[in-house]
Protein backbone atom coordinates (compact mmCIF):
# COMPACT_ATOMS: atom_id res chain seq x y z
CA UNK A 1 0.00 0.00 0.00
CA UNK A 2 2.73 2.32 0.80
CA UNK A 3 4.71 1.46 -2.42
CA UNK A 4 1.49 2.54 -4.16
CA UNK A 5 0.75 5.68 -2.51
CA UNK A 6 4.39 6.64 -3.08
CA UNK A 7 4.09 5.69 -6.92
CA UNK A 8 0.91 7.69 -7.26
CA UNK A 9 2.35 10.80 -5.55
CA UNK A 10 5.61 10.82 -7.93
CA UNK A 11 3.33 10.34 -11.52
CA UNK A 12 -0.24 10.83 -11.58
CA UNK A 13 -0.52 9.75 -15.66
CA UNK A 14 -2.91 12.26 -17.75
CA UNK A 15 -3.32 13.38 -21.05
CA UNK A 16 -3.17 17.00 -21.98
CA UNK A 17 -6.33 18.70 -21.67
CA UNK A 18 -6.83 21.53 -24.30
CA UNK A 19 -10.22 23.54 -23.01
CA UNK A 20 -10.20 25.76 -20.12
CA UNK A 21 -12.86 24.79 -17.79
CA UNK A 22 -15.16 28.20 -18.97
CA UNK A 23 -14.78 26.12 -22.62
CA UNK A 24 -15.75 22.45 -21.04
CA UNK A 25 -18.33 24.47 -19.52
CA UNK A 26 -19.79 25.77 -22.52
CA UNK A 27 -19.08 22.18 -24.44
CA UNK A 28 -21.26 20.33 -21.49
CA UNK A 29 -24.15 22.52 -22.07
CA UNK A 30 -24.51 22.30 -25.56
CA UNK A 31 -23.84 18.50 -24.93
CA UNK A 32 -27.18 18.08 -22.94
CA UNK A 33 -29.22 20.09 -24.76
CA UNK A 34 -32.75 20.04 -24.14
CA UNK A 35 -32.31 18.13 -21.15
CA UNK A 36 -30.47 21.58 -19.23
CA UNK A 37 -32.53 23.09 -16.99
CA UNK A 38 -32.91 27.26 -17.85
CA UNK A 39 -31.51 27.38 -14.24
CA UNK A 40 -29.46 24.52 -12.82
CA UNK A 41 -28.90 23.89 -9.16
CA UNK A 42 -25.21 22.78 -10.70
CA UNK A 43 -22.09 24.85 -12.10
CA UNK A 44 -19.00 23.90 -13.69
CA UNK A 45 -15.77 24.73 -11.93
CA UNK A 46 -12.55 23.84 -10.20
CA UNK A 47 -11.85 21.99 -7.95
CA UNK A 48 -9.83 22.11 -4.64
CA UNK A 49 -10.18 18.12 -4.87
CA UNK A 50 -9.15 17.78 -8.38
CA UNK A 51 -8.96 19.28 -11.39
CA UNK A 52 -12.61 20.40 -12.63
CA UNK A 53 -15.76 19.76 -10.60
CA UNK A 54 -19.37 20.07 -10.62
CA UNK A 55 -20.85 22.94 -7.13
CA UNK A 56 -23.82 23.95 -5.89
CA UNK A 57 -25.02 26.74 -7.88
CA UNK A 58 -27.40 27.28 -5.12
CA UNK A 59 -28.52 25.67 -1.60
CA UNK A 60 -30.07 22.37 -2.66
CA UNK A 61 -32.49 20.12 -0.59
CA UNK A 62 -31.57 16.42 0.07
CA UNK A 63 -33.72 14.14 -2.37
CA UNK A 64 -33.49 17.15 -4.74
CA UNK A 65 -32.68 15.56 -8.81
CA UNK A 66 -29.72 18.02 -10.12
CA UNK A 67 -29.66 16.51 -13.38
CA UNK A 68 -30.08 14.15 -16.18
CA UNK A 69 -27.93 13.60 -18.89
CA UNK A 70 -27.38 11.59 -22.20
CA UNK A 71 -24.60 9.50 -23.03
CA UNK A 72 -22.26 10.75 -25.39
CA UNK A 73 -20.47 7.34 -26.10
CA UNK A 74 -21.89 3.86 -25.17
CA UNK A 75 -21.53 0.24 -25.82
CA UNK A 76 -21.76 -3.29 -24.40
CA UNK A 77 -19.11 -3.73 -21.84
CA UNK A 78 -19.01 -7.25 -23.42
CA UNK A 79 -17.48 -9.12 -20.30
CA UNK A 80 -16.65 -12.86 -21.00
CA UNK A 81 -19.35 -15.25 -19.29
CA UNK A 82 -22.23 -12.89 -19.80
CA UNK A 83 -25.20 -13.01 -22.40
CA UNK A 84 -23.57 -11.12 -25.99
CA UNK A 85 -26.84 -12.04 -27.66
CA UNK A 86 -28.30 -8.38 -27.02
CA UNK A 87 -29.01 -6.10 -29.83
CA UNK A 88 -26.04 -3.05 -30.09
CA UNK A 89 -28.52 -0.19 -30.42
CA UNK A 90 -31.95 -0.89 -28.70
CA UNK A 91 -30.68 -3.66 -26.20
CA UNK A 92 -33.35 -6.31 -26.53
CA UNK A 93 -32.41 -10.45 -27.60
CA UNK A 94 -32.41 -10.84 -31.07
CA UNK A 95 -34.59 -14.00 -31.78
CA UNK A 96 -32.63 -17.75 -31.77
CA UNK A 97 -31.09 -19.60 -29.38
CA UNK A 98 -26.98 -18.96 -31.08
CA UNK A 99 -24.69 -16.73 -31.34
CA UNK A 100 -24.59 -16.88 -34.74
CA UNK A 101 -28.36 -16.05 -35.35
CA UNK A 102 -27.92 -12.56 -33.21
CA UNK A 103 -24.90 -11.53 -35.66
CA UNK A 104 -25.82 -8.99 -38.48
CA UNK A 105 -26.38 -10.92 -41.65
CA UNK A 106 -24.38 -8.40 -43.33
CA UNK A 107 -21.67 -9.44 -42.07
CA UNK A 108 -20.07 -6.66 -39.48
CA UNK A 109 -20.30 -9.48 -36.80
CA UNK A 110 -21.99 -7.54 -34.35
CA UNK A 111 -25.53 -9.00 -32.43
CA UNK A 112 -28.92 -6.59 -33.94
CA UNK A 113 -31.87 -7.32 -33.62
CA UNK A 114 -34.41 -7.60 -36.69
CA UNK A 115 -35.43 -4.08 -35.81
CA UNK A 116 -32.56 -2.20 -36.05
CA UNK A 117 -30.53 -3.89 -38.67
CA UNK A 118 -32.28 -2.00 -41.29
CA UNK A 119 -31.78 1.53 -39.57
CA UNK A 120 -29.30 4.28 -40.87
CA UNK A 121 -27.94 4.27 -36.59
CA UNK A 122 -26.67 0.54 -37.92
CA UNK A 123 -25.89 0.94 -41.63
CA UNK A 124 -22.92 3.53 -40.63
CA UNK A 125 -21.80 1.18 -37.97
CA UNK A 126 -22.37 -2.53 -40.00
CA UNK A 127 -20.37 -0.72 -43.21
CA UNK A 128 -17.23 0.55 -41.14
CA UNK A 129 -17.02 -2.99 -38.71
CA UNK A 130 -17.22 -4.76 -42.52
CA UNK A 131 -14.78 -2.62 -44.07
CA UNK A 132 -12.25 -4.16 -41.31
CA UNK A 133 -13.34 -7.47 -42.15
CA UNK A 134 -14.20 -9.21 -39.03
CA UNK A 135 -12.10 -12.88 -38.48
CA UNK A 136 -15.12 -14.30 -36.87
CA UNK A 137 -18.80 -14.75 -38.17
CA UNK A 138 -20.08 -17.46 -36.23
CA UNK A 139 -19.52 -16.34 -32.80
CA UNK A 140 -19.69 -13.05 -31.15
CA UNK A 141 -16.66 -11.72 -30.62
CA UNK A 142 -16.32 -10.40 -27.34
CA UNK A 143 -13.47 -8.08 -27.95
CA UNK A 144 -14.30 -7.02 -31.00
CA UNK A 145 -17.61 -6.10 -28.90
CA UNK A 146 -16.13 -4.64 -26.61
CA UNK A 147 -14.07 -2.09 -28.95
CA UNK A 148 -17.78 -0.61 -30.53
CA UNK A 149 -18.34 1.98 -27.62
CA UNK A 150 -14.76 3.31 -28.37
CA UNK A 151 -15.07 3.00 -32.16
CA UNK A 152 -18.43 4.78 -31.95
CA UNK A 153 -15.94 7.94 -31.79
CA UNK A 154 -15.39 8.12 -35.20
CA UNK A 155 -19.15 9.39 -35.41
CA UNK A 156 -18.72 11.96 -33.11
CA UNK A 157 -19.90 15.86 -34.55
CA UNK A 158 -16.47 18.28 -34.15
CA UNK A 159 -18.37 19.98 -31.11
CA UNK A 160 -18.44 16.49 -29.55
CA UNK A 161 -14.88 15.12 -29.92
CA UNK A 162 -13.56 18.77 -28.77
CA UNK A 163 -15.98 17.70 -25.22
CA UNK A 164 -13.96 13.74 -25.59
CA UNK A 165 -10.74 15.88 -25.59
CA UNK A 166 -11.88 18.21 -22.51
CA UNK A 167 -12.95 15.36 -20.18
CA UNK A 168 -9.89 13.73 -18.07
CA UNK A 169 -8.09 11.10 -19.15
CA UNK A 170 -5.89 8.93 -17.14
CA UNK A 171 -2.82 7.07 -19.06
CA UNK A 172 -2.33 3.74 -18.06
CA UNK A 173 0.53 1.00 -20.28
CA UNK A 174 -2.42 -1.60 -20.30
CA UNK A 175 -5.37 0.33 -21.71
CA UNK A 176 -3.66 0.01 -25.35
CA UNK A 177 -3.76 -3.79 -25.18
CA UNK A 178 -8.09 -3.51 -25.52
CA UNK A 179 -7.44 -1.78 -28.85
CA UNK A 180 -4.56 -4.44 -29.82
CA UNK A 181 -6.96 -7.09 -28.56
CA UNK A 182 -9.50 -5.58 -30.89
CA UNK A 183 -7.43 -5.03 -33.85
CA UNK A 184 -6.79 -8.68 -33.73
CA UNK A 185 -10.28 -10.01 -34.72
CA UNK A 186 -10.09 -7.89 -38.00
CA UNK A 187 -8.25 -8.54 -41.00
CA UNK A 188 -7.72 -4.53 -41.91
CA UNK A 189 -8.06 -2.87 -38.90
CA UNK A 190 -6.89 0.53 -38.80
CA UNK A 191 -2.99 1.21 -38.66
CA UNK A 192 -3.50 4.90 -38.89
CA UNK A 193 -1.23 6.68 -35.84
CA UNK A 194 -3.69 9.37 -35.45
CA UNK A 195 -7.10 7.10 -36.10
CA UNK A 196 -4.67 4.53 -33.22
CA UNK A 197 -3.92 7.89 -30.69
CA UNK A 198 -7.82 8.87 -31.14
CA UNK A 199 -8.97 5.32 -29.91
CA UNK A 200 -6.07 5.25 -27.17
CA UNK A 201 -7.48 8.50 -25.85
CA UNK A 202 -10.88 7.66 -26.19
CA UNK A 203 -10.37 4.01 -23.79
CA UNK A 204 -8.72 6.25 -21.43
CA UNK A 205 -11.42 8.67 -21.43
CA UNK A 206 -13.88 5.36 -20.47
CA UNK A 207 -11.50 4.39 -18.00
CA UNK A 208 -11.02 7.54 -16.27
CA UNK A 209 -14.84 8.68 -16.56
CA UNK A 210 -17.42 5.99 -17.33
CA UNK A 211 -19.88 4.45 -15.87
CA UNK A 212 -21.40 0.85 -15.28
CA UNK A 213 -24.99 1.56 -16.61
CA UNK A 214 -27.41 -1.37 -15.11
CA UNK A 215 -30.83 -1.83 -16.98
CA UNK A 216 -33.39 -4.87 -17.26
CA UNK A 217 -34.62 -5.17 -20.90
CA UNK A 218 -36.88 -8.28 -21.81
CA UNK A 219 -36.25 -9.76 -18.33
CA UNK A 220 -32.17 -9.69 -18.60
CA UNK A 221 -29.63 -7.45 -16.87
CA UNK A 222 -28.41 -5.06 -19.89
CA UNK A 223 -24.75 -3.50 -18.63
CA UNK A 224 -22.99 -1.26 -20.97
CA UNK A 225 -20.29 1.05 -20.30
CA UNK A 226 -21.24 4.87 -20.64
CA UNK A 227 -19.61 8.34 -20.70
CA UNK A 228 -21.39 10.86 -19.28
CA UNK A 229 -19.54 14.51 -19.57
CA UNK A 230 -21.55 16.48 -16.71
CA UNK A 231 -21.90 13.07 -14.45
CA UNK A 232 -18.32 12.55 -14.84
CA UNK A 233 -16.98 15.63 -13.69
CA UNK A 234 -18.24 14.89 -10.32
CA UNK A 235 -15.04 14.31 -7.89
CA UNK A 236 -15.21 10.97 -5.50
CA UNK A 237 -15.47 11.84 -1.86
CA UNK A 238 -16.15 8.29 0.58
CA UNK A 239 -18.99 10.44 2.26
CA UNK A 240 -20.42 11.92 -0.80
CA UNK A 241 -23.52 14.25 -1.17
CA UNK A 242 -24.99 12.64 -4.26
CA UNK A 243 -25.96 9.84 -5.87
CA UNK A 244 -26.66 7.98 -9.40
CA UNK A 245 -28.85 6.12 -11.09
CA UNK A 246 -29.48 5.00 -14.69
CA UNK A 247 -33.22 5.63 -16.59
CA UNK A 248 -32.08 3.17 -19.27
CA UNK A 249 -29.02 1.96 -20.71
CA UNK A 250 -28.16 5.27 -21.74
CA UNK A 251 -29.19 7.91 -19.60
CA UNK A 252 -28.30 9.20 -15.92
CA UNK A 253 -30.31 10.70 -13.23
CA UNK A 254 -28.11 12.30 -10.52
CA UNK A 255 -29.70 13.20 -7.07
CA UNK A 256 -28.37 15.24 -3.87
CA UNK A 257 -28.46 12.66 -1.29
CA UNK A 258 -28.30 15.36 1.79
CA UNK A 259 -28.88 19.15 1.42
CA UNK A 260 -26.30 20.71 -0.16
CA UNK A 261 -25.65 24.43 0.44
CA UNK A 262 -24.61 26.70 -1.94
CA UNK A 263 -21.04 27.05 -3.74
CA UNK A 264 -19.97 23.53 -1.72
CA UNK A 265 -19.20 20.69 -4.50
CA UNK A 266 -20.86 18.00 -5.82
CA UNK A 267 -19.56 14.60 -4.99
CA UNK A 268 -20.79 10.54 -5.51
CA UNK A 269 -18.57 8.25 -4.48
CA UNK A 270 -16.72 6.01 -7.22
CA UNK A 271 -16.78 2.29 -4.62
CA UNK A 272 -19.02 1.01 -2.76
CA UNK A 273 -19.68 2.79 0.24
CA UNK A 274 -19.36 -0.16 3.25
CA UNK A 275 -16.18 -1.02 1.49
CA UNK A 276 -13.22 -0.68 4.26
CA UNK A 277 -10.90 1.94 3.96
CA UNK A 278 -8.40 -0.06 2.54
CA UNK A 279 -10.51 -1.56 0.09
CA UNK A 280 -11.58 1.89 -1.19
CA UNK A 281 -8.21 3.05 -1.36
CA UNK A 282 -7.27 0.01 -3.18
CA UNK A 283 -9.38 0.54 -5.79
CA UNK A 284 -9.05 3.96 -6.23
CA UNK A 285 -5.20 3.46 -6.64
CA UNK A 286 -5.71 1.18 -8.91
CA UNK A 287 -8.50 1.85 -11.40
CA UNK A 288 -8.75 5.70 -11.09
CA UNK A 289 -4.74 6.49 -10.10
CA UNK A 290 -5.62 8.62 -6.68
CA UNK A 291 -5.79 8.59 -3.26
CA UNK A 292 -8.56 9.75 -1.66
CA UNK A 293 -7.42 12.36 1.24
CA UNK A 294 -11.11 12.43 2.25
CA UNK A 295 -12.36 13.50 5.94
CA UNK A 296 -12.93 9.23 6.30
CA UNK A 297 -10.09 8.49 4.92
CA UNK A 298 -7.83 10.54 7.09
CA UNK A 299 -10.02 9.06 10.11
CA UNK A 300 -7.89 6.15 11.46
CA UNK A 301 -11.23 5.05 14.33
CA UNK A 302 -13.47 4.81 11.29
CA UNK A 303 -13.04 2.19 8.12
C1 LIG B 1 -14.14 11.13 -13.28
S1 LIG B 1 -12.77 12.18 -13.16
C2 LIG B 1 -13.41 13.50 -12.15
C3 LIG B 1 -13.31 14.83 -12.87
C4 LIG B 1 -11.92 15.42 -12.88
N1 LIG B 1 -11.65 16.12 -11.65
C5 LIG B 1 -11.75 16.37 -14.07
O1 LIG B 1 -11.15 17.43 -13.90
O2 LIG B 1 -12.15 16.02 -15.18
C6 LIG B 1 -11.83 11.18 -12.07
C7 LIG B 1 -10.47 11.73 -11.78
O3 LIG B 1 -10.56 12.89 -10.94
C8 LIG B 1 -9.58 12.86 -9.92
N2 LIG B 1 -10.26 12.72 -8.61
C9 LIG B 1 -11.57 12.53 -8.38
N3 LIG B 1 -11.85 12.48 -7.07
C10 LIG B 1 -10.68 12.64 -6.42
C11 LIG B 1 -10.29 12.66 -5.04
N4 LIG B 1 -11.17 12.51 -4.06
N5 LIG B 1 -8.98 12.84 -4.75
C12 LIG B 1 -8.06 12.99 -5.74
N6 LIG B 1 -8.35 12.96 -7.06
C13 LIG B 1 -9.64 12.80 -7.41
C14 LIG B 1 -8.70 11.65 -10.20
O4 LIG B 1 -7.60 12.09 -10.99
C15 LIG B 1 -9.60 10.75 -11.00
O5 LIG B 1 -8.88 9.88 -11.85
Amino acid sequence: MAQMEQQLEQHVPQMAISASTQELAALIDAHLGALRSPSPAWRVGDSPISGRGVFAARNIEKGEELFREHTLLVGPTAHRGRNLRTCIHCYHQPPGESEESALCSAGCGLPVCPDCAPSERHAVECQLFRKWQPKHLSIIEPRALRILSVVRCFFLSEPQRQLLYAMQANTDRYYMREVQRAAECFEHFPRDPDMLEYFYRTVCAFNTNAFESRCHIDGQEVVTRALFPLAGLLNHQCTPNAAHHFEDGETIVVTATERIPAGAEITMSYTKLLWSTLARKIFLGMTKHFMCQCPRCQDPTVS
